[in-house]
């Protein structure tokens, strides 16, 4: 080299190995390193030897910086490169469009042949470039016309031109012209266009001649036949292509491959499926074994055919020649390879849709469509009570009771258009009294007198073991109580829900009762409401202050007095056989002074076995029921030693305290 050369090559080579360099500067010295070479090997500065040996290195060094994909050394320029190439790349999802059309297919040379050989069945000219055609380009002059004068010329109608390949070959015109171009799938009804473009179409695609149909009427169906038509000797490969096909029908993993004409019940046609693509490109290289590179989507393509052929073998085969009614592809909106979808529920589906309680229960309201369907039903099924009837009378005693209640509940219920505004009814009552007094019978008698939807629920039907579950259940409580107006919300011993909030308490127990308080009496309730709030409780002390104070009618529901001991013992007495005269009645009634209604109920069931006792051992196994004896006053004298009130003088006084406190009797 010359010793200006030398000087930069050491320069060059001085600042590469100082590390000071970017990639760039180092991939552009080396560069410059290559081009001295080349420089002093034109000017046999350098041997070959030593330039070949000198260039192999410093290529490779420049090679190196420029596709490494070290961020510090290299430029990555493969990377680039490739990504480059990539956003140049068409894809599949990209629209193909042919150029080919029913009347340019005509101006080809292979279709003029086959047209001028229709008389001729000894052969048909078949020849891989004939099928070449410029994708997406323009194909020249419409030759349509051309054929028409020349099958006019020849004398032969078009109809009979082509006897039995038009047959065959229609149907399999109909499936490729409607793959490839949709718009042609209308015009290649006419049968002679739709052998020519069919043949074309697929050589467009395949490079080869299509494999031609087999008639079964013109010849036998014997599997493997080869038939001795003029089509069917087209060529030698292509014969070979026919044979190994039509041969391939008789193993039933292929019959799916098998494609029959769907068009007139009297003509069949096979030909293997997706023969434009996958079935195409093997033939390609059949026939020209040079090539055996396949491009991955070739690779994809003969992969999932064979996958599909293994599925076919397992299923049910379709029989050789059965005519199918054949979709043209042009209502295809799904790619071959996608998931089947069937038109019909499946089973599981319709059971599973069976099933679901949305489908059953469908809400009747849109003011439900926020509530899980789940808890719609447990309320709709649990709580709705449909209990025995019971009527104002089977009350004994309450009458101050009794009329508040039908003031508040019946009334409103039957006229909700006198009792508004001030006259309108409060929003809750409570019953409250000691056990046994009734509070549930009332509730049972609301239920079937008010004509209201009635809710019976007990506190524990509210709560959930999952949080924030019990606060949807209320929520779910009034949304569906509000859907069904005039509506009554029963909630017996309901201390346990609304029990005073303390600070040791779970917290969702608390936040069932901050909603339950807020549905009761809060921004979401609003005035036109017709819905009550009945709670019955045995423990009003324990009842939260914010909860007591929205239960605006407090009612006390006393131990039965006298008169209301005597109506519970006559009522009970007259569906028994009895005996009880009126003075004896008094005493029974002086005698239970402080019983509830439950004890006096309980009094009757003693006294009303004293018959039964009274009967030897021996005769209780024969005796009839009109032979037991009535019930007698000293049955009640018998059962007044065992039955004792249930509850105390101490116990009466703390509900007498706190009607006095907070009750609204007089
Ligand atoms: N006033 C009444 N008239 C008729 N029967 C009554 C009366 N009070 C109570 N009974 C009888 O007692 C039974 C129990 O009454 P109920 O269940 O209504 O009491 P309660 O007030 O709800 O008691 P608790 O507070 O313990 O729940 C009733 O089934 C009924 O037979
Ligand atoms: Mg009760």
């Amino acid at each position: 080299m010359s010793s200006a050369h030398l000087d930069e090559w050491q320069r060059r080579s001085f600042d590469i190995l100082s590390g000071t360099y970017t990639p760039e500067q180092t991939a552009d010295a080396y560069r410059a390193h290559v081009l001295s070479i080349q420089y002093a090997w034109a000017n046999a500065e350098l041997s070959p030897a030593g330039a070949a040996s000198l260039f192999r290195t410093y290529t490779e060094r420049y090679a190196a910086v420029l596709d490494s994909d070290d961020q510090h050394t290299g430029l990555n320029n493969y990377a680039d490169s490739a990504l480059h190439l990539a956003r140049n790349q068409r894809n599949h999802s990209d629209k193909w469009e042919s150029s080919l059309t029913v009347e340019n297919v005509f101006s080809l040379p292979c279709v003029q042949r086959m047209m001028q050989s229709r008389g001729d069945h000894s052969s048909v000219p078949v020849d891989p470039a004939d099928a070449d055609i410029i994708v997406g380009g323009e194909v020249s002059q419409s030759c349509g016309k051309g054929l028409i004068k020349s099958s006019a010329a020849s004398g032969c109608k078009p109809e009979h031109s082509f006897p039995r390949p038009v047959h065959h070959i229609s149907a399999v015109v109909e499936r490729t012209v409607g793959n490839l171009a949709s718009g042609a799938a209308e015009r290649t009804r006419n049968k002679d266009t739709s052998l020519s473009s069919t043949i074309n179409a697929s050589r467009a695609l395949t490079g080869v001649t299509p494999v031609l149909a087999h008639n079964p009427r013109n010849s036998p169906t014997k599997p493997g036949y080869f038939p001795h038509s003029s089509f069917a000797s087209t060529s030698v490969s292509s014969a070979n292509n026919y044979h190994s096909v039509f041969s391939s029908s008789t193993n039933p993993s292929k019959r799916k491959n098998i494609y029959s004409s769907g068009t007139e019940s009297n003509r069949t046609s096979f030909l293997p499926q997706g023969s434009h693509e996958g079935r195409g490109s093997a033939q390609r290289r059949e026939e020209f074994p040079g090539t055996n590179f396949k491009t991955a989507r070739e690779q994809l393509i003969v992969d999932q055919q064979k996958k599909h052929s293994h599925q076919i073998q397992r299923g049910p085969s379709t029989p050789v020649g059965t005519i199918t009614k054949k979709s043209l592809g042009a209502n295809r909106s799904r790619g071959a390879f996608s998931k089947f979808v069937s038109p019909m529920p499946r089973q599981e589906e319709e059971s599973s849709t069976k099933d679901d309680p949305m489908h059953n229960t469908q809400p009747l309201d849109e003011r439900l469509t926020n509530f899980e369907p789940k808890i719609i039903e447990l309320i709709m099924s649990e709580i709705m009570d449909h209990g025995p009837p019971v009527a104002w009378e089977d009350i004994a005693g309450l009458e101050f009771a009794k009329a508040t209640i039908k003031e508040i509940v019946v009334w409103p219920m039957l006229r909700p258009d006198i009792f508004t505004g001030l006259r309108g009814p409060p929003k809750g009552i409570l019953l409250f009294g000691p056990p046994g007094t009734g509070k549930t019978l009332i509730g049972k008698c609301i239920a079937c007198q008010s004509g209201a939807t009635f809710f019976s629920i007990s506190a524990s039907s509210l709560t959930s073991k999952w949080v924030g579950e019990g606060e949807k259940m209320v929520r779910a409580l009034f949304a569906i109580a509000r859907c069904h107006q005039p509506a009554v919300i029963f909630i017996d011993e309901i201390d346990s829900l609304l029990s005073q909030r303390t600070d040791g308490e779970h917290d969702s127990s608390r936040r069932i009762k901050t909603e339950f308080l807020v549905q009761l009496d809060g921004a979401a309730t609003s005035s036109e409401d017709r819905i009550l709030v009945v709670g019955a409780t045995n423990r009003p002390q324990e009842i939260d202050e914010a909860a007591r104070r929205r239960l605006a009618k407090r009612l006390y529901i006393p131990l039965p007095e006298a008169a209301a001991r005597q109506q519970i013992v006559t009522s009970l007495m007259s569906r028994e056989k009895s005996q009880l005269g009126s003075d004896e009645l008094e005493k029974v009634v002086s005698g239970t002074e402080g019983f509830s209604g439950a004890d006096m109920t309980q009094l009757c069931r003693e006294a009303a076995l004293g018959p039964i006792r009274s009967i030897q051992l021996s005769d209780i196994a024969t005796i009839t029921p009109e032979q037991v004896r009535p019930i007698l006053y000293c049955d009640f004298q018998e059962a007044l030693k065992t039955v004792r009130p249930s509850v105390s003088n101490k116990d009466l006084e703390l509900y007498e305290d706190w009607n006095k406190t907070f009750g609204c009797g007089r």
